[in-house]
């Protein structure tokens, strides 16, 4: 296995950029997510480093080799990187065993070689006894593993996957994340996990780079991204985070510091070295916000919407004077709140996010 390096690429179709200067770097045995939104630029990335896009600047190096530089580009069949798709694209005449080792008939290698290896990616994938079967007589779920087997056969030095679960049903998907998570653990194959889902991508991957617009807009672990958004778009794209108005009031100290939120004061979780600062952010979560009894600290405002959702409520509220501000938070059975009522609400803490510019 390799490790991969992605420094400063970028693409332009035209006037459209569809990535700009993106930099990732995935350590030789690492499940490196990428996850982002529609057109973000991951399938781009995805044919870039498996070589079927030139890059417009920058470079790709797999294993410590140039693969892709604006002036060469090594073609897909000598990167020796593999690729599961989401439609698995198994011929439907020949069997499992047949279709994992069709690309080394092609390739000459011995039929005592051939059905060694075949039978090694299907052990690895835990399908020893399905090796006759034809694709047509499998499961959705093994159908992929089957493209996971066909795909390990050729001895890659790092895999793509590029959306492999979105076609299939929610049961499946979970039990699916288990296998990859466990067949990552097993052989410690390198990983690039192209994914718009962001549950599973924080199911599996070690690290996750979020992309936006072409951009690369963090890249950090699962936890990372929630508790410490390194912008607004990963802290609302990340878990529904609520991004809400603050003036910070005192510097940082211990990794704190107080802010005015709402017209309510509190102590929020910050960077080192940030210092006093009007018209900044604050991520906070659902579960930072709570409800007030009687006239403490906090802000009054209006309940907008009450979901039931089986042992609890999810509860959207509009302070006084934001109407631009929506929160919502979860409340546990006996739900009380209904659309209309009035309420007071305080946030209990949150993350204040990096100025602009900061970096991810
Ligand atoms: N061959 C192309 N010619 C022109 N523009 C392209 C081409 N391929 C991609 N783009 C543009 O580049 C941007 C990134 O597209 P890309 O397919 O990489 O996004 P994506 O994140 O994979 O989206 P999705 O999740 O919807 O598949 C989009 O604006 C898209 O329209």
């Amino acid at each position: 296995m390799a490790g991969l390096s992605i420094e400063n690429v970028t693409k332009r179709f035209g006037e459209t950029n569809a990535l700009d200067k993106v930099s990732i770097q995935v350590a030789d045995g690492e499940f490196l997510a990428v996850l982002g939104p529609s057109g973000c630029g991951k399938t781009t990335l995805l044919r870039m480093i498996a070589g079927f896009e030139t890059v417009s600047g920058g470079r790709i190096s797999i294993g410590g080799s140039d693969v892709s530089t604006p002036q060469m580009n090594v073609p897909p069949e000598k990167r020796r990187v593999g690729i599961v798709f989401q439609n698995y694209a198994l011929w439907p005449h020949m069997s499992v065993a047949e279709n994992i080792g069709y690309a080394l008939k092609v390739a000459g290698v011995s039929r005592a070689e051939r059905e060694a290896r075949v039978k090694a990616a299907l052990a690895l994938v835990n399908m020893e006894q399905y090796g006759e079967r034809r694709p047509a007589n499998l499961s959705g779920g093994q159908r992929q593993r089957v493209a996971l087997a066909r795909c390990l056969v050729a001895e890659p030095s790092l895999v793509l996957f590029d959306e492999p679960l979105a076609n299939l049903d929610v049961h499946l998907r979970a039990s699916m994340e288990d296998e990859f998570a466990d067949f990552h653990k097993r052989t410690g194959t390198t990983i690039l996990y192209i994914t718009h889902d962001q549950a599973e991508a924080m199911a599996l991957a070690d690290r996750i780079a979020v992309m936006d617009h072409g951009r690369l807009m963090q890249l950090a672990t699962p936890r990372e991204l929630y508790h410490e958004p390194a912008n607004e778009m990963v802290a609302s794209f990340i878990s529904q985070g609520m991004v809400l108005p603050a003036d910070v009031l005192t510097a940082e100290k211990k990794g704190e510091c107080k802010v005015r939120v709402l017209g309510q004061e509190l102590v929020v979780r910050c960077r080192p070295g940030e210092k006093p600062r009007r018209d900044a952010r604050i991520c906070c979560r659902a579960s930072q916000i709570e409800a007030v009894k009687g006239k403490g600290d906090g802000f009054d405002g209006s309940v907008t919407r009450a979901v039931y959702r089986g042992g609890a409520a999810r509860i959207e509220f509009e302070p006084d004077g934001a109407q631009q501000t929506c929160l919502h938070f979860d409340q546990p059975d006996p739900v009380s709140f209904a659309a209309g009522d009035r309420a007071r609400l305080r946030l209990t803490s949150g993350w204040l996010i990096p100025a602009a510019g900061e970096g991810a």
